[in-house]
């Protein structure tokens, strides 16, 4: 399983979760990765700690101010990116343009989508993953993988019709080895979160806790 843990922009010390995932990926057979804000990936990627941005935007070098190129997250260290995180959506092209942009950088991606049709049109974008999150349990604490099974299981099929390539993950108040679990036994590869590491008191042992059964 891939755990990946976007930081968002909590007030957590993005060094520290990063040397807590870079420690528990040591001691599970699970992958894990950090997406920190862009101004810390350089700090977070130091650690040794798979390190992933928060977003690209669709452009080349150039006149682009306030924007963020690929090939400066992957020179920070990323080596990967979401796209159309749903607290930083896209429209259809931009989402094709980032991905494009994310390739020609050599980031590996996931898209975020709101539901299994999204899913859908997200996956023949030929991104590495897709990651299906239902908003409303976003940083509830009320797993995706419990409270809406069957969203999951139809973002599985819609990505397997389109290209059975691209992975799948699920995401939204997933917090406990069990709800990563039960989030596997739906047939996704991977899941994203997010407030049950980086709002933690103890984010090593939230951590520990969610590869446990791996
Ligand atoms: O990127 C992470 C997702 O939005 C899930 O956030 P959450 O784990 O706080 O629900």
């Amino acid at each position: 399983m891939f755990v990946l843990v976007n930081l968002k922009t909590y007030p957590c010390d993005p060094v520290a979760v990063a040397e807590a995932v870079r420690d528990v990926d040591e001691s599970t057979d699970a992958r894990l990765a950090v997406a920190p804000q862009a101004a810390h990936i350089e700090r977070v990627a130091e650690t040794g700690a798979e390190t992933w941005a928060q977003h690209v935007d669709p452009i080349e070098h150039g006149s682009n101010t306030g924007h963020t190129l690929a090939e400066s997250v992957v020179d920070a260290g990323a080596v990967g990116t979401l796209i159309n995180h749903s607290e930083q959506r896209l429209k259809l092209a931009d989402i094709d343009g980032s991905v494009r942009a994310a390739e020609r950088a050599d980031l590996e991606t996931v898209v975020c989508a709101n539901n299994a049709e999204q899913i859908g049109a997200a996956a023949a974008l030929g991104p590495d993953a897709v990651a299906v999150e239902p908003p409303e349990l976003i940083g509830t604490g009320t797993p995706v993988s419990q409270a809406d099974p069957d969203i999951v299981e139809d973002a599985v099929e819609a990505a397997a019709n389109v290209d059975s390539e691209v992975s799948v993950l699920c995401g939204a108040g997933i917090s406990t080895g069990d709800d990563v679990v039960a989030a596997g036994d739906l047939g996704v590869e991977g899941v994203l979160l997010a407030s049950g590491v980086a709002k933690a008191d103890d984010p090593q042992a939230a951590l520990e806790d969610l590869v446990e059964p791996l």
